[in-house]
């Protein structure tokens, strides 16, 4: 069954009752955050409330992911006690080399064989966001078997190209294209950054169309408020499942007779277009908008 990417939610590690609710709102991957939306001080604090909390909530209906300090700072220690807690995906965060990752993949392991879990059990993410990063999306993208994704970090990306964000997000092309070619090309899932203006709904859907239209599997959301509107611009209509099936059928029907190339409705039907009917297909049943059996 193809994994859902469209939400990941993230979730200050520091605040116990939004790590509670956190798996409520309908996100497809949940986010803890260690990182930057802990302050210095609570670092410790947020560290045992998510251990505790992925020991104690149920959060079988969604990823886990956590985002880690980096291990300049207590990123080891954020390492060990996830992986000990059953954390699906480690997200690191500010990656700038290939080298960051192996870094990181090889306390992974190391905590793996320490406390008797199967080698390769818990999967990584990274983050890029910066110049050097996206430079090195490529490299970055491959440098471990681990990986199911890498993802954007607008915020600081912006930063650090002395700019800004703007409605139009021009300022990110590269960097969104480059992380997207850098994961397909990776095998691996692509996800966009956040969207801080939470009370801006039209400006926010108008993001995800954008974001889906380059090829985006989905996005990071700040707020429970966001999901729905996500999930129902990457959910794929009645009518584009429809098309799909009929697509499907078609080049079936084909195929038994040893026939090539195909038209369904006056257009052209090869494998590319198959190929992209076959994944509608696949996300509908993930979404549990069609069921297995069906097509
Ligand atoms: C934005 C706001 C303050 C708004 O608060 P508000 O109070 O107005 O929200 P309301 O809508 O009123 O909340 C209604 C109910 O939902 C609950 N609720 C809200 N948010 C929830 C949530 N996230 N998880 C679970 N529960 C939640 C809330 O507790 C309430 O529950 P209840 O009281 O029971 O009704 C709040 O959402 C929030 O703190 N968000 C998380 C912010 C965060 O994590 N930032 C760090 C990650 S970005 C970054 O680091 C940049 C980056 O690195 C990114 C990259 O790499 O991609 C880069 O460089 O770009
Ligand atoms: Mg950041």
């Amino acid at each position: 069954m193809e994994q859902l990417r469209r939400t990941m939610m993230f979730v200050p590690g520091a605040n116990a009752a939004m790590l509670r609710d956190a798996p409520l709102y309908g996100a497809d991957a949940i986010m803890f955050d260690l990182e930057d939306a802990v302050s210095l001080k609570e670092k410790d604090t947020a560290r045992v409330l998510v251990y505790q909390a992925l020991k104690t909530f149920d959060y079988t209906a969604v990823e886990t992911v956590v985002r880690i300090n980096g291990l300049d700072t207590v990123g080891h220690e954020d390492i060990e006690a996830m992986v000990i807690a059953g954390v699906n995906v480690i997200r690191l965060p500010k990656t700038e080399t290939a080298q960051d990752i192996i870094a990181v993949e090889a306390i992974i392991g190391e905590m793996e064989v320490k406390y008797g879990i199967p080698l390769g059990t818990v999967k990584m993410m990274a983050a890029i966001e910066s110049a050097e990063g996206v430079l090195n999306a490529r490299e970055i993208a491959k440098a471990s078997d681990r990986l199911i994704g890498i993802a954007l970090g607008a915020e600081d990306y912006v930063t650090n190209m002395k700019t800004r964000r703007f409605p139009d997000g021009q300022e990110l092309f590269f960097a969104r294209s480059t992380i997207l070619h850098a994961a397909r090309a990776a095998g691996i899932a692509a996800v966009d950054t956040v969207y801080a203006d939470v009370e801006n709904t039209a400006g926010f859907q108008a993001e995800v169309r954008l974001i889906k239209q380059l090829g985006f599997d989905g996005k990071s959301v700040i707020n429970p408020r966001q999901i729905p509107l996500v999930n129902q611009i990457y959910e794929p209509t009645a009518k584009e499942i429809q098309q799909a099936k009929e697509v499907i059928w078609a080049i079936q029907e084909a195929e038994a007779k040893g026939a090539g190339v195909i038209a369904v409705d006056g257009k052209m039907v090869d494998k590319p277009i198959v190929e992209r009917a076959e994944r509608v297909i696949a996300l509908a049943k993930a979404a549990k908008l069609i069921s297995e059996e069906d097509v």
